[in-house]
């Protein structure tokens, strides 16, 4: 791996002063960012990796060329023609809190910063709908939908430092979801800007019988099949009430079990989290219950009360008949309290190796699932942290989220074993018939298992790409999908 330095490229790096003045002529001259620093802040986004890179003196990819700023859908379009007739790539930008590098330029890009559409446009209350902007910040979104009496019930972790659109184009998924569903179960319509500049909308109609869906061309498109400017969400009146429960089980086949049988007994808990050993550990060492019944869950039921009290009692009954136990209720307040922070800085900061990694596996292959990719990590590095808990649950699977740290060490030994880890657990989710990326997205860091991961479905997506943007300008090299003349490699250049 050959590293290119930042100081390196500050010192050959040249901006092209006729696009600055052709894209300030759109957006106005203070909405074009053109100085190199201004332009690094934009080089990447919050891939582990490209961290790491940085850490390091290094660029995981390149610095983009330009970054423009506009406001409203026409100016938008515009962007895109210019961008178009001067054969430059453009990637949408959000708040850059994407963990897969969907948002890192890799040569010649410039990027379209989002977060000047900030605004909620309206709220229907007969059709409990809301039309957002794209670039709105979630945090401030999910703020005001309170203070109108509702919430869109999608709660990322990343929900202050991501934008609403970033939410629809790595379709994501909340802490709630296994009430309110994942964004594409949120989303009723939406409108997006297309590649050759066309403005594209997807009316927010209940539901429709109209041949495959269009939304869903954007929700997950990652950027590369059009910019949405505008999505229209289902909301729900904020509850009235929320009950957090803590559970300890006696092994984690149990507390497996217990998730599965509630989601199949047709209850929706707003939250449902199940810990492994490592991370139910970490959270109850000093509660007694969990020396003899060490698998801890926790459980939130919200809405009205009568309903709330209903679906706490008949959850709980299952919990019990698999020898779940209640337990003090401290886990859950510190969840509660910490359930927005970010924890993956600190540990960077201190020159550890963190990353973590979000797989789909369906109920019947969890458990083995979860003791390969186990096994393998730390067959792979002794000195690994290995952790996982499973907070998105859903009648068929859920997803395993896995948080995989290395002990501070050099980079040139740290990334190649850093590679073979994440090799191993997406192969291995794979090899267990599940999904390589639950609610992160593709980007660029999974592009070698989109083909194992899709099949003949990536073709399909290479064509509607090509189709859609033969010069392969919208956010090229993301999602698997063919990258830019002269793109760079992360992973070998
Ligand atoms: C600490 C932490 C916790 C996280 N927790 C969660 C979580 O709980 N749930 C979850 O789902 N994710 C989570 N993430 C991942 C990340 O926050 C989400 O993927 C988020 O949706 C990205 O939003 P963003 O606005 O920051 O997008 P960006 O990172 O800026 O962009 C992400 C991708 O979307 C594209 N894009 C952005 N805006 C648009 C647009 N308007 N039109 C078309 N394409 C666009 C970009 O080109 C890029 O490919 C977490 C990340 C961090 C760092």
């Amino acid at each position: 791996m050959t590293a290119t330095t930042i100081a390196a490229v500050r010192e050959t790096d040249r901006v092209d002063e006729s696009l600055v003045s052709a894209f300030g002529a759109i957006v106005g001259n203070d909405n074009v960012l053109a100085s190199f620093d201004q332009r690094l802040g934009y080089a990447r986004d919050r891939l582990p990796f490209a961290v790491f890179r940085e850490r390091a003196g290094t660029l995981a990819g390149a610095v983009p060329r330009l970054v423009v700023r506009p406001a409203n859908e026409d100016e938008i379009i515009r962007v895109v023609q210019l961008a178009r007739a001067r054969n430059t790539p453009i990637i949408p930008y959000g708040n850059g809190s994407g963990v897969l590098g969907g948002a890192i330029p890799l040569g010649g890009e410039i990027m379209l910063d989002t977060r000047r559409l900030d605004k909620i446009v309206s709220i229907n209350p007969t059709d409990a709908v809301v039309t957002v902007q794209a670039g709105m910040n979630g945090a401030e979104f999910e703020r005001q939908l309170n203070e109108a009496g509702y919430t869109c019930g999608h709660l990322p972790q990343s929900i202050e430092i991501s934008t609403v659109g970033g939410w629809l184009a790595c379709r994501g998924g909340g802490q709630a979801s296994s009430r309110y569903g994942k964004i594409e179960d949120i989303v009723a319509g939406l409108k997006a800007v297309l590649p050759d500049g066309t403005p594209l909308e997807v009316r927010p109609v209940a539901r429709r019988s109209v041949g495959p869906s269009i939304r869903d061309l954007m929700i997950g498109g990652e950027g590369a099949f059009g910019i949405i400017t505008e999505a229209t969400l289902r909301i729900w009146k904020k509850p009235e009430i929320e009950r957090g429960v803590v559970l300890a089980f006696p092994t984690q086949q149990a507390a497996w079990d217990c998730a599965r049988l509630i989601m199949q007994a047709e209850l929706r808990p707003a939250v449902v989290r199940l810990y492994d050993r490592v991370e139910s550990d970490e959270r109850t060492k000093d509660i007694a219950l969990f020396k003899t019944k060490p698998y801890l869950a926790m459980m939130m039921f919200s809405g009205s009360e009568p309903l709330v009290t209903v679906e706490q009692d008949m959850a709980l009954a299952i919990a019990k008949e698999l020898g779940g136990e209640i337990g003090p209720d401290a886990p859950f307040h510190h969840w509660k309290e910490n359930r927005y922070v970010a924890y993956s800085q600190k540990w960077h900061d201190a020159g550890y190796f963190n990353d973590t990694i979000e797989v789909t596996g369906n109920w019947s292959a969890i458990p083995a699932m979860y003791d390969a990719i186990g096994n393998a990590v730390r067959k792979i590095h002794p000195g690994v942290h290995f952790g996982a808990h499973w907070s998105h649950v859903y009648p068929e699977g859920a997803c395993q989220y896995m948080t995989i740290r290395l002990p501070p060490m050099a980079d040139e030994v740290a990334l190649p074993i850093h590679a073979r880890l994440w090799d191993a657990v997406q192969e291995l989710t794979l090899d267990h018939g599940g999904s390589i990326a639950h609610h992160h997205g593709a980007g660029l860091f999974r592009n070698p298992w989109m083909q194992r991961e899709l099949g003949a479905g990536l073709n399909v997506l290479q064509t509607i790409k090509d189709a859609l943007d033969p010069a392969n300008l919208l956010n090229p090299g993301k999602l698997g999908l063919r990258p830019g003349p002269n793109a760079k490699d992360i992973r070998r250049d």
